[in-house]
């Protein structure tokens, strides 16, 4: 379990994160969700004990990183600035990782087989692709069996087959009773990997429930555009509906298209266009993940 409280996290003066408070609960994936610059960084950095809060709480299992036993042992984390020293093998990272976190080297081997490594195990890891890089790195957040995982952009330097590969794996540390929080600039790529969704801009978070409640904020819109706008508007207004144009075609909410489809024949007014246009969940993100001006 992951609980962040009021996190305020300052630098000269400036606020990284203000006030951010969410949870990331056993059992679930949740996403934190934020445009470049937006403190999702910053408060895995808290989180993970490389950096001190100015104000506010952090915690792994009900305590802050640096009071945890063992905490290579409950929560692992895979963080954007990746590993290690290039002219090491992929297997001997995991060995002197597995030696600090009091791990066996069986364990070292059960996960290069896990996630995928297994024959470039003996490769030096300046030799590896993005993608090997990055399950190489979820490998070691992994070597001491944490209940919570952190995963800051992982899906940087995935192709879609690495992606599939990290949603099951995800998906099934969280079926197990896990805790997963990962970070990402994009809803779309984890949209099929999410219970929750956190989303923060400028360093608050702006919405924090779980991903069906915010499927269920995409309202009904309609695109018309008709003979006569203004008399359109006025009969779609009249019957309760939300009306905005962008000068061209009006914009409706409140209104099914069976009901202004038969509001603009008792008002006689001949339409041309008469469409759904919900907002896509990514549109939705970039609404709401947009800066709070
Ligand atoms: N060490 C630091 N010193 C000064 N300002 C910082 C520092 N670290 C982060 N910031 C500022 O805090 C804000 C949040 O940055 P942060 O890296 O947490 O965002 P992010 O959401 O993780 O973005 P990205 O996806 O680009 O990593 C930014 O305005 C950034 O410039």
């Amino acid at each position: 379990m992951i609980e962040i409280r009021e996190l305020t996290k300052t630098y000269g003066g400036v606020d990284a994160v203000k006030d951010v408070t969410f949870t990331a609960s056993p059992g679930r994936v949740t996403g934190f969700l934020g445009m470049n610059g937006s403190g999702k960084t910053t408060t895995l950095r808290v989180l993970l004990g490389l950096s001190r809060a100015t104000s506010g709480r952090a915690l792994v299992n009900g305590r802050r990183y640096r009071d945890l036993d063992q905490p290579l042992r409950q929560v692992g984390a895979v963080l954007e600035q990746g590993l290690s020293h290039p002219g090491q093998t992929g297997r001997g990272h995991l060995r002197t990782q597995a030696f600090l976190c009091g791990a066996s080297s069986g364990r070292v081997d059960e996960l290069l087989e896990y996630v995928g490594l297994a024959d470039a195990g003996s490769k030096r890891t300046g030799d590896y692709s993005l993608g090997m890089r990055q399950r190489l790195a979820v490998a070691t957040a992994m070597l001491g069996e944490p209940s919570v995982l952190v995963l800051d952009e992982p899906a940087n330097g995935l192709d879609p087959s690495g992606m599939a590969w990290l949603r099951g794996l995800l998906r099934g540390h969280a079926a197990a009773g896990g805790t997963v929080l990962i970070s990402s600039h994009l809803l779309g790529e984890l949209e099929q990997l999410v219970d929750d969704v956190v989303i923060i801009a400028d360093g608050r978070v702006r919405l924090a429930e779980p991903l069906e409640a915010l499927t269920g904020r995409q309202a009904l819109r309609l695109r018309v555009r008709g003979r006569d706008p203004h008399a359109l508007w006025a009969a779609f207004e009249q019957a309760g509906a939300g009306v905005t144009t962008d000068g061209q075609v009006l914009f409706v909410t409140g209104l099914t298209p069976e009901d202004a489809g038969e509001i603009a024949y008792e008002v006689r007014q001949p339409l041309y266009e008469l469409t759904v246009d919900t907002p896509t969940l990514e549109q939705l993100f970039f609404q709401l993940a947009g800066s709070a001006e």
